[in-house]
């Protein structure tokens, strides 16, 4: 059971080595929501069975693809085509330009030519996702600086390689966002052999760059353990290198074929990508159900990050008879602390500049940037850049001089603080809650970006709304009692506010 469009892959994938029974494992389309093209069991796995494998020779990387050796491998690496994505990009592009002639070809002919992710979204469509912090990180700009003064000038060295005439057809920047957008929503980061043991995990990177051209994000989680060895649990935290310039040393980003042909859902994973010295092998981290579909999934992101990388949103009943996604997140952005706090406290004398307070913070180490999640808890670093705020300047000389941020205790200041700044946080979608409800009654006929922008930024709002509420419980209830009570939020949860001292100003 497996669809035409693939037949010619598959018995490509087979005869080059590659290991799956077509009797055991299909391919079929899924509704949207469950991912689409996707992959089904057709008959009963046990936990730890092997599902398919690839040879290493056929996975697509800058390292297996010959033109880096064919261009120069000198030149290559003046052209910093080793460098972040660009020169995997460059290498699909050129296997592609080559059609059934190129080792992938087969392939390639089967990899997505359209995305549904913002990348590709027109600038209305991207308004909607005003407020939330995907904009910002597509990195589109970056992506384009990078085809222009680093790739386009490669093509144009070498007409023998990449004739003028197909510059169009298969080098142009939309190509570029095309490979890019591959790599980005089904490659993994697959390790060495020769480094011995550790993990092959799937990757991807966005093409849109952030300030060091480069952006690795963690997709689906990819181990060297065998699975029947308790590593159903063993989620792979992700590896962001986003400031990373390269790759490291024992890494590549690879496409891995089969592998990319599953989807990927919230709290639904049940296989896994494994390897040894000369193989990948999928496998299964628990029993899978002749007629289920087989997911490995992205580490159970939240919404903003499915539809940057994936063109998709996860959405699950929740408590309370909502749906979203349960690993959903916001971001609350540290100036926006430092400018509700100028805001709010210019009778407060803390005698020295913010500015000064925010230098050694972020050279501490301290969160430029803090992340709400589905506990509704509160981030501590938040609290403790909050009381560094309130400091008094001879505090403040203490904290300095002892290296020792303030400990993130909820005292009243930092409560009233923190309510303002999720509020303001709040405010700065340009719809409410309420809004994006009545938009969502309309889902079937919502255009589909649309749909997706209003799941990401109410998910967002739930979360900002719910914390909100808790904290406001807390503040009541602080109020009814002296002025002088501290609340603490140690560990990280402001309902666990507990009586202390008032915090010095
Ligand atoms: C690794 S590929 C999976 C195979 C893909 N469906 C295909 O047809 O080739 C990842 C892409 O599949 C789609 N996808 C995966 N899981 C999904 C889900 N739960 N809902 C909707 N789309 C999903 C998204 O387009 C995503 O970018």
């Amino acid at each position: 059971m497996s669809f035409s469009e693939l037949v010619p892959f598959l018995g490509w994938f087979q005869s080059n080595g590659g290991n799956i029974d077509l009797n055991a494992i299909g391919f079929k389309h899924f509704p949207v929501a469950e991912g689409g093209r996707g992959a089904v069991a057709l008959k009963n796995f046990e936990k730890g069975e092997i599902l398919f494998t690839i040879p290493r020779a056929l996975t697509l990387s800058a390292k297996t693809s010959s033109l880096s050796e064919i261009f120069g491998l000198k030149i290559w690496k003046e052209r910093k085509l080793d460098k972040g994505w660009s020169g995997l990009i460059l290498c699909m592009m050129w296997e592609a330009s080559q059609g059934l002639h190129s080792r992938w070809g087969p392939y390639l002919a089967t990899l997505p030519t359209t995305f549904d992710t913002p990348m590709f979204w027109d600038d209305s469509d991207l308004k909607e996702l005003g407020g939330t912090s995907v904009v910002e990180k597509l990195g589109k700009s970056d992506a384009e600086e990078d085809y222009n003064n680093k790739v386009l000038p490669a093509i144009q060295s070498r007409p023998d390689l990449f004739p003028p005439d197909a510059v169009t057809v298969h080098y142009s920047l939309r190509q570029y966002h095309i490979m890019g957008s591959r790599i980005l929503s089904r490659s993994f980061d697959v390790e060495r052999p020769d480094i011995g043991d550790g993990e092959a995990e799937e990757e991807e990177e966005t093409i849109g760059n952030n300030e060091a051209n480069q952006s690795m994000d963690s997709a689906m989680d990819v181990d060297v353990q065998d699975p029947t060895h308790g590593a159903e649990d063993d989620s792979h935290p992700d590896d962001d290198d986003e400031d990373s310039e390269e790759e490291p040393n024992c890494v590549d980003v690879s496409m891995v074929p089969i592998a990319d042909l599953l989807n990927a859902r919230y709290g639904s994973e049940n296989a896994k990508l494994f390897y040894d010295e000369t193989t990948l092998k999928m496998m299964t981290t628990k029993r899978i159900k002749a007629g289920e579909q087989i997911w490995n999934t992205y580490g159970d992101l939240p919404n903003c990050e499915l539809i940057r990388r994936y063109g998709h949103v996860d959405l699950l009943p929740l408590p309370g008879g909502r749906k979203g996604n349960p690993g959903d997140t916001v971001e609350i952005r540290a100036d926006l602390v430092v400018s509700m706090f100028s805001q709010e406290s210019v009778s407060v004398d803390v005698g020295v500049s913010n500015a000064q307070r925010i230098d050694w913070w972020l050279e501490e180490g301290g969160d430029d940037v803090f992340v709400l999640d589905t506990d509704y808890n509160v981030p501590e670093a938040i609290i403790s850049l909050m009381r560094l705020l309130y400091l008094s300047a001879e505090e403040w000389e203490k904290a300095r001089t002892k290296s020792k941020p303030p400990k993130p205790k909820l005292d009243s200041h930092a409560l009233d603080l923190l309510i303002l700044v999720l509020r303001k946080r709040l405010s700065q979608y340009s719809s409410t809650i309420e809004e994006d409800e009545d938009i969502l009654k309309n889902e079937t006929t919502l255009p589909k970006n649309k749909y997706h922008a209003t799941v990401v930024r109410l998910g967002e709002k739930y979360i900002l709304a719910a914390t909100l509420d808790r904290l406001s419980t807390l503040r009541a209830a602080d109020n009814g009692s002296s002025k002088k009570r501290k609340m603490t939020s140690t560990p990280n949860d402001p309902n666990s506010g507990k009586s202390s001292k008032k915090s010095k100003r």
